[in-house]
C-alpha cells in the first residue's frame, strides 16, 4: 500500500474511532473493550459490514485490514511494564516466603530456645496479626504518599525485620522481628496489586496482577525448600531460613528507587506532566492522550459526584457503587480464607502423615510438593485469567475446591470409621499425665494435641496399641512408655503416630489435598487480589484494598488459629465439612455478586456496580458471542478477539 493510501486508512480509522468515542460518551455507556489510550471499533464477526464501511472511505477493506494487522504485530507492550510488574511482585514473593518459612524455622527454634506452645503461636501469628493492622493502615499511606513510597517502605521493613530475625538471641527479639516483617507484608499485600493494576494496559492487567499471586505461592514454595534444606542444620539453621528474605527485599528496595510512581496517583495529585511522561514510558509507541484524558475526566467527575469531604471509608459506604464494590471485594477475600487454604498449607505435612507418610523429614519435603502444586496451578490461573475472565475462573475454582474439601472430609470419615481400637492401657509413671490413656480409639487420641498413638503391626493389622502423652519437646516420640525413645523404638518395630491414625483409607486425604490445590490455585488464590485491584474508582482504591486485604489477614488468623480447636470439637472431617459449607456459601456469593471486569478500563469498572448486588449472574451478556475488535491506538490498529467484554 502506498504511503498516501496508508495515511488515508489511518485518517479514516482515527476519525471513526473518535466518532465512536464521542457517540459512546454521549450515550454515557461504558466503553468496555477499549484499551488504554484506545478506541474500539466493534464489529460482530459474522457481519463485517461496519468494518467494510469503515474501510470504504480509505482504500477498501482489504487494505484497511492488512494495515490494521500489520500494526497489530508491531504494537507491543513495552518490556518496561513487565519489569515494573516483576519488581513489584517481589513484594508478593516476600509475603509468601515470610508466611511460609516459619513452620520449618519453628521446628528448630522451639528446641534451641525452649519455646512453649504460647510462644510458638505468638511467633507464627504475630506476623499475620501485624499484617492485618498494616494492611488496614496502608490505605491512608498509599493515598497520601503514593504507591511507590508504600512499596519502598514495605521493602525496608522486610529488610530490617529479616536482619533482626537472623541476628536474634532471644524470643523477645524474634517477636519484634516477626512483627516488623508482618508490617511489611500487610503494606505489600495491599499496595502491589493496586500499583500493578494502575500501570498495566487493560488487556494485560489481569495477567500482570495475577503474577503477584504467582510470586506469593512461589515464595511459599521456595520457603518450603529452604526449610527442608536447612532442617539438617540443627543449630542456627533457622537464622538462615528467616534471614534469607533480606536478599529479595534489598533488591526490591533498590529497584524501586529507580521505578516510577503510578501515573493514576500522580494525576490525582495534580502532577500531570510527570504522569504523562510515565504513562508514555509504560505504553511505548501507543498514544496516551485518550487514556490520560479519561483518567483525568474520571477524577473530576468522581469529585463532583461523591464530593471530597469526610473520611474516604464513609464516602465509600454512603455511595452505592463503591459500597457494593467493597462488599464484593471483602466477601471474596473472606471466602478465600474461609475455604481453608492456609489450614491446608500449614497442615499439609500432617495431612500427608495421615495418608501414610511416617517419616517427619519426608513429610516436610512432601509439604514442599504441596507448595509446588499451589505454585504451578497459580501459573495456570495467570494463563486463564485473560482467556476465561475473572468471574468464570473464580466460580469454577471454588466449585472444584468445594468438591475437593468434601472428598478430603470423606477421607477422614472413612479413616475414623476404621480407626484402630486401643488395646493396651499402660500405667502412667507417678507424677506423669495419664489423660491420654483414657481414650478407646485412635481417632480420639489423635485429636488431642497432647497425645499420640503407639502401636505394633502384624502384617497389615494394628496390634498392641496405646494412647500416651507426646513429648512436648519433640512430637516424634512419646513422653514415656514404649515410644519414648525414637531411635530405640524404631529398631523394635514399634510405631508412633502423632496427629494421625494408621488406616487403609488415608489415600483419600492425599487425593483430596491435591485436588484442593489444583482447583484452588488458579482461581480462588489469585482472583480476590486481582479483582480487588480493579473494582474501586481511583479515589476509593487504596481504602478499598486496605479494607479487603485487612479482611483477608483477619480471616487468615481466625481460620488457622482455630483449626486445631475446631478439629478437637468437630473432628477433622467436621472441620473440613465446615470449610466445604463456607465454600458453598461463597459459590452463591460469587454467582450472584461478582461482575466480569476482564478487558475493561479501570475507569469503566465502577459502572458495573450501578445496579443492585446479586444481579451479576443474570447479566452474562457476552456468552456465546464472538466479537472482533479493531483497536485504534494513535497510529496503531489492532485486530484482536481477546477483549470480548463490550457489547453494544
Ligand atoms: O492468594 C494467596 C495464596 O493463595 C496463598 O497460597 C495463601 O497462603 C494466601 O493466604 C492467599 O491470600
Amino acid at each position: 500500500m502506498s504511503r498516501k493510501a496508508s495515511e488515508n486508512v489511518e485518517y479514516t480509522l482515527r476519525s471513526l474511532s473518535s466518532l465512536m468515542g464521542e457517540r459512546r460518551r454521549k450515550q454515557q455507556e461504558p466503553d468496555a473493550a477499549s484499551a488504554a489510550g484506545e478506541c474500539s471499533l466493534l464489529a460482530a464477526a459474522e457481519s463485517s459490514t461496519s468494518l467494510q464501511s469503515a474501510g470504504a472511505g480509505g482504500g477498501g477493506v482489504g487494505d484497511l485490514e492488512r494495515a490494521a494487522r500489520r500494526q497489530f504485530q508491531q504494537d507491543e507492550t513495552p518490556a518496561f511494564v513487565y519489569v515494573v510488574a516483576v519488581f513489584s511482585a517481589l513484594g508478593g514473593f516476600l509475603f509468601g516466603y515470610d508466611t511460609g518459612v516459619v513452620s520449618g524455622a519453628m521446628l528448630l527454634l522451639k528446641r534451641q530456645l525452649s519455646l512453649d506452645a504460647l510462644w510458638q503461636e505468638l511467633l507464627v501469628s504475630s506476623t499475620v496479626g501485624a499484617a492485618a493492622v498494616s494492611a488496614l493502615a496502608g490505605g491512608a499511606l498509599n493515598g497520601v504518599f503514593g504507591r511507590r513510597a508504600a512499596i519502598l517502605l514495605a521493602s525496608a521493613l522486610f529488610t530490617a525485620g529479616s536482619a533482626v530475625l537472623a541476628a536474634a538471641n532471644n524470643k523477645e527479639t524474634l517477636l519484634a522481628g516477626r512483627l516488623v516483617v508482618g508490617l511489611g507484608i500487610g503494606i505489600a499485600s495491599m499496595t502491589v496489586p493496586v500499583y500493578i493494576a494502575e500501570v498495566s494496559p487493560p488487556n494485560l492487567r489481569g495477567r500482570l496482577v495475577t503474577i503477584n499471586t504467582l510470586f506469593i505461592t512461589g515464595g511459599q514454595f521456595f520457603a518450603s525448600v529452604v526449610d527442608g534444606a536447612f532442617s539438617y542444620l540443627q543449630k542456627d539453621g533457622w537464622r538462615y531460613m528467616l534471614g534469607l528474605a533480606a536478599i529479595p527485599a534489598v533488591i526490591q528496595f533498590f529497584g524501586f528507587l529507580f521505578l516510577p510512581e503510578s501515573p493514576r496517583w500522580l494525576i490525582q495529585k495534580g502532577q500531570t506532566q510527570k504522569a504523562r511522561r510515565i504513562l508514555s514510558q509504560m505504553r511505548g509507541n501507543q498514544t496516551i492522550d485518550e487514556e490520560y484524558d479519561s483518567i483525568k475526566n474520571n477524577i473530576e467527575e468522581e469529585e463532583k459526584e461523591v464530593g471530597s469531604a469526610g473520611p474516604v471509608i464513609c464516602r465509600m459506604l454512603s455511595y452505592p457503587p463503591t459500597r457494593r464494590a467493597l462488599i464484593v471485594g471483602c466477601g471474596l477475600q473472606m471466602f478465600q480464607q474461609l475455604s481453608g487454604i492456609n489450614t491446608i498449607m500449614y497442615y499439609s505435612a500432617t495431612i500427608l502423615q495421615m495418608s501414610g507418610v511416617e517419616d517427619d523429614r519426608l513429610a516436610i519435603w512432601l509439604a514442599s510438593v504441596t507448595a509446588f502444586t499451589n505454585f504451578i496451578f497459580t501459573l495456570v490461573g495467570v494463563w486463564l485469567v485473560e482467556k476465561v475472565g475473572r468471574r468464570k475462573l473464580t466460580f469454577g475454582s471454588l466449585a472444584g475446591t468445594t468438591v475437593a474439601l468434601i472428598i478430603l472430609a470423606l477421607g477422614f470419615v472413612l479413616s475414623a470409621q476404621v480407626s484402630p481400637r486401643i488395646t493396651f492401657k499402660p500405667i502412667a509413671p507417678s507424677g506423669q499425665n495419664a489423660t491420654c490413656t483414657r481414650y478407646s480409639y485412635c481417632n480420639e487420641c489423635m485429636l488431642d494435641p497432647d497425645c499420640g498413638f503407639c502401636y505394633k503391626m502384624n502384617k497389615s493389622t494394628v496390634i498392641d496399641s496405646s494412647c500416651v502423652p507426646v513429648n512436648k519437646a519433640s512430637t516424634n516420640e512419646a513422653a514415656w512408655g514404649r515410644c519414648e525413645n525414637e531411635t530405640k523404638f524404631k529398631t523394635e518395630d514399634i510405631f508412633w503416630a502423632y496427629n494421625f491414625c494408621p488406616t487403609p483409607y488415608s489415600w483419600t486425604a492425599l487425593l483430596g489435598l491435591i485436588l484442593y490445590l489444583v482447583f484452588f490455585a488458579p482461581g480462588m488464590g489469585p482472583m480476590p487480589w486481582t479483582v480487588n485491584s480493579e473494582i474501586y474508582p481511583l479515589w476509593a482504591r487504596s481504602t478499598g484494598n486496605a479494607c479487603s486485604s485487612g479482611i483477608n489477614w483477619i480471616f487468615n488468623v481466625l481460620v488457622s488459629l482455630t483449626f486445631l480447636h475446631t478439629a478437637e470439637y468437630l473432628t477433622y472431617y467436621g472441620a473440613f465439612f465446615l470449610y466445604a459449607g463456607f465454600a458453598a456459601v461463597g459459590l452463591l456469593f460469587i454467582y450472584g455478586c461478582l461482575p466480569e471486569t476482564k478487558g475493561k478500563k479501570l475507569e469503566e469498572i465502577e459502572s458495573l456496580f450501578d445496579n443492585r448486588l446479586c444481579t451479576c449472574g443474570t447479566s452474562d451478556s457476552d456468552e456465546g458471542r464472538y466479537i472482533e475488535y479493531i483497536r485504534v491506538k494513535g497510529s496503531n490498529y489492532h485486530l484482536s478477539d481477546n477483549d470480548a467484554s463490550d457489547v453494544e
